[in-house]
């Protein structure tokens, strides 16, 4: 079972409008949210619209509410306060399934399913699972065409440790998988945590740029600690302690000379002199 449909509470709501079939508009209007467990909101009176088609990257440090935005977006959680509209039906009155088969997902913990490699990509998509053609271009896209060549029975290959003779994959190649499977389901989200950590920075920009051209049209959150990635969106959110402190595009933030221009300056100086010490 996917790790979202874990999380599920069991309050949602089942009954409700479908999800609309085009999604145009989404609003949080004042999202306030706190865990059960902590004493304090980890999102404060948010407010944010994203525009159809928009590609937004969420940017900011460890713990400032990032993942916690994706799963509200989701519908994993409710807010405490405020409220979060999808061409202004209010996420909480709508069916959650139609609404989370219109939104394709991948989040750090992945899930890693013990079946083909065919099947792990296009799981849950009847239409596509037998369509080599659609898992193919997926493939390509998330660059797991590259090790999927190299696997005894290619597509076919089991994975898994469970199964005797079942192949096991890297983390980064797992990745590749589930960012495939995202592709493929045609959604008009999408949306990325951290979908390519366990790439190199390179390999995870180049994957993001081949997403964000192939996804035209398509909303994208992407959330990245990559700022190289980052600065490929329409706009960039910087959240701190659970707040839009800054937004706009990468040029606009590099102007304002924020926090977002002093992470981005000190990631290009460690990548730089990382590929330094790498001719030494
Ligand atoms: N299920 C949970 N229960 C309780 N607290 C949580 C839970 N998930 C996250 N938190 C806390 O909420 C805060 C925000 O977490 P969140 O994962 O949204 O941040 P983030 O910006 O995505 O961080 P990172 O960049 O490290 O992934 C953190 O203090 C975190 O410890």
């Amino acid at each position: 079972m996917p790790a979202f449909l874990k999380l599920k509470s069991e309050e949602f709501h089942e009954a409700g409008p479908a999800a609309p079939s085009l999604t145009r508009d989404i609003l949080f209007e004042h999202v306030s949210f706190t865990y059960p467990s902590m004493g304090h909101p980890v999102l404060h009176d948010l407010n944010l619209r994203i525009q159809p088609g928009e590609h937004i990257a969420l940017v900011g440090e460890n713990g400032a509410g990032k993942s916690t935005l994706a799963k509200l977006l989701l519908g994993l959680y409710q807010p405490d306060s405020g409220r979060i509209l999808v061409d202004g039906i209010d996420l909480h009155d709508m069916q959650l399934n139609s609404w989370r088969a219109k939104v394709g997902a991948v989040f750090q913990d992945f899930m890693r399913y013990p079946l083909s490699v065919q099947d792990n990509i296009g799981l849950g998509l009847l239409d596509k699972k037998d369509d080599p053609a659609a898992i193919q271009q997926a493939d390509e896209m998330s660059r797991a065409s590259e090790f999927i060549e190299h696997l005894p029975q290619s597509y076919q290959t089991l994975l898994g440790k469970e199964f005797e003779g079942g192949h096991d994959l890297s983390y980064g190649q797992w990745q590749k998988l589930a960012i495939a499977r995202a592709y493929l389901r045609e959604a008009h989200l999408l949306l990325l945590d951290e979908p390519a950590s366990a790439l190199d920075a390179r390999t995870e920009y180049e994957v993001y740029r081949q997403f964000r051209d192939v996804a035209r049209g398509k909303t994208i959150v992407l959330i990245s600690h990559r700022l190289g990635s980052a600065r490929l969106a329409d706009r960039i959110l910087f959240l701190h302690q659970g707040s839009i402190t800054e937004e706009g595009t990468h040029d606009e933030l590099l102007a304002s000379n924020g926090s977002y221009a002093q992470l981005y300056t000190m990631q290009a100086e460690w990548y730089q002199e990382k590929a330094g010490t790498a001719h030494e």
